[in-house]
């Protein structure tokens, strides 16, 4: 069965759509193991369940540490009683009751509740079944996921659940790795019998796709529908199964309006939704409706219109308004600037490193393990080198203190540089950098650790200062990402959804500039609108 899980569609006290399972899916009849496991699963989500009502929180959940996601609580409709306590302590607005508490501040507290559509499907994933979670910017899809990979973790050995994403920076994102790389594909190009050869000729590859389980995949805009046919393709070869996917379970999260595939194999399969396999995959596919890194409804009613690719006069005049308005309260040197194009990134980093004609401080990253595997770590988001002064704006692209605000996407200024514990392989000097956090302490920051895992397997290590320049940043790099101030001229933006990746990383209006925007480049593609319209329709319909 195909669900949406709308906030219209579940009232108080209402099952939610999550009990068709696999079973629906019409190539691949489920298999009397499978239906076991399942049963089991459910069996087990029905006592997690019950220890949640007692405790009111996520079982596998450990406390917040650093670099961890917060603690969160289940809220139940039995359990919203409206008190500014338990499932109702912050968030801004209830799922439930729909009052309104404190503004959201999500990072600044210990507890996270989640929403109903969020409970829903953890639910789905601890009773095995595979979903796709969706939604606009904001709404808590990778926040979902990590929730998502706990639970998976406590169902089956954790060797056997493989976290990956779409690109090197999303994969580190949620310490996984490549999607590719999981398959053993390379750059996916070929025939099929080519590349199911090329896979199983990969040892490291032929056993991952032999001893998954799970299968978790973010920012799936990024992967077309051929690529995602064939994966579907040698899951099923590998394994010698008939189930679509061989049978293993999927937790699948991204947001099609946002960027696509740089390259799509086949054109006319562009998006993974237009994979032959697609619907058979999902037993839920969840639209999350509830936007929480904005608070201001008006800038959330304009991201969905440009999301959608429309070009709403009011909404256009409200933007041309933050043309005329530089962010003066952070100076417009403090903000970073996004751009469409790399080049465009990197030369004006360096002109601003450059022209504060200070010394600078080099760091190489130190890398370990078997070097294929090194080989990918550059495709993450910790660079190779690393080149800073004092006075450089710089951007933390690891959650250090979540609790305490310094996550991924926190900016700052170095400060100044103290002698610490760091191998001089990495800084000659034996330097470590002094950032003042715009909204945050000064601090000395260390070495980070970045994994490249395969399974549950480290294969290999980068450890490197965890900052970048962030006087420029792309909009590729940045997706995903949560700015309190961002400035940027979109009137270069190319393709579908870069327009409203830019603007939805914004928490308010007033902490955008816009040096430049051509309306035209305001672009969603009609068979994303059409697929969303449908995964809407069939919800009503079932
Ligand atoms: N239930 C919740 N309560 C409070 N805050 C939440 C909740 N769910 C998610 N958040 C917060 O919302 C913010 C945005 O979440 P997240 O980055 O996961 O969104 P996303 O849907 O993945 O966005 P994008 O599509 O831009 O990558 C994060 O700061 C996250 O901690």
């Amino acid at each position: 069965m195909i669900g949406v899980i709308g906030d219209k569609m579940l009232k108080n006290g209402e099952s939610s759509p999550v009990g068709g399972g696999n079973g629906a899916l019409p190539p691949s009849p489920i298999t009397p193991q499978q239906r076991q496991r399942m049963e089991q699963n459910r069996r087990l989500a029905l006592l997690k369940q019950q220890e949640r009502r007692r405790r009111l929180q996520w079982p596998e959940q450990q406390p917040s540490s650093p670099g961890s996601t917060p603690p969160v609580s289940m809220v139940e409709a039995d359990e919203c009683k409206g008190f500014p306590s338990r499932g109702h302590n912050f968030g801004g607005h209830c799922e439930l009751c729909k009052g309104t508490m404190s503004p959201p501040s999500p990072v600044s507290t210990s507890q996270i509740t989640l929403t109903r559509q969020q409970v829903e499907v953890l639910k789905a994933v601890a009773g095995g079944q595979s979903v796709f979670i969706t939604g606009s910017a904001g709404t808590g899809k990778s926040f979902l996921l990590h929730h998502a990979i706990s639970v998976l973790k406590g169902i089956y050995p954790r060797e056997s659940v493989f976290v990956t994403a779409s690109t090197g920076v999303a994969a580190c994102a949620i310490k996984g790795q490549t999607l590719h790389s999981f398959a053993g594909i390379g750059l996916g190009e070929g025939e099929l019998d080519t590349l199911y050869l090329k896979v199983s000729h990969n040892k490291h590859a032929t056993k991952n796709w032999e001893r998954a389980k799970a299968l978790v995949v973010d920012e799936i805009s990024m992967i077309d529908g051929q690529m995602f046919d064939n994966l579907e393709f040698i899951a099923r070869r590998i394994r010698n199964s008939t189930e679509v996917w061989g049978g293993i379970q999927l937790v699948i999260s991204g947001d099609f309006f946002q960027l696509p595939p740089v390259k799509p194999l086949d054109l006319n399969r562009e998006y993974a939704f237009e994979a032959t396999c697609w619907e058979a995959c999902f037993a839920l596919q969840v639209e999350l409706t509830r936007v929480f890194r904005q608070s201001d409804s008006a800038l959330i009613e304009l991201l969905q219109s440009i999301r959608e690719g429309r070009r709403d006069p009011n909404h256009m005049r409200l933007l041309d308004s933050r043309r005329r308005h530089p962010i003066v309260s952070a100076g417009p040197e403090m903000v970073p600037q996004l751009y469409p194009k790399n080049e465009d990134v990197r030369r004006e980093n360096n002109e601003r490193l450059r022209s504060l004609s200070q010394r600078i401080v080099v760091y190489s990253a130190l890398d370990s393990g078997e070097q294929s595997w090194r080989d990918r770590l550059g495709q993450g988001i910790a660079p190779n080198v690393l080149e800073v002064c004092v006075g450089a704006r710089v951007m933390l692209i690891k959650n250090i203190n979540p609790v305490g605000g310094l996550v991924n996407g926190s900016v700052g200024i170095v400060m100044g540089f103290v002698g610490g514990d760091i191998s001089t392989s990495i800084c000659s000097e034996g330097l470590l950098p002094v950032v003042k956090f715009d909204h945050g302490p000064e601090m000395t920051l260390g070495l980070e650790a970045w994994d490249t895992v395969e399974g549950d397997m480290v294969r290999a290590t980068r450890k490197q200062i965890p900052l970048i320049l962030a006087w420029a940043v792309s909009i590729h790099k940045c997706q995903g990402m949560t700015l309190s101030h961002l400035q940027t001229d979109l009137s270069k933006a190319f393709g579908c959804g870069m327009v409203y990746v830019a603007l939805s990383r914004v928490r308010s209006l007033d902490g955008l500039y816009l040096s430049g925007l051509n309306p035209q480049k305001v672009l969603a593609h009609p068979k994303v609108l059409r697929f969303y319209k449908k995964l809407v329709h069939d919800h009503e319909q079932s």
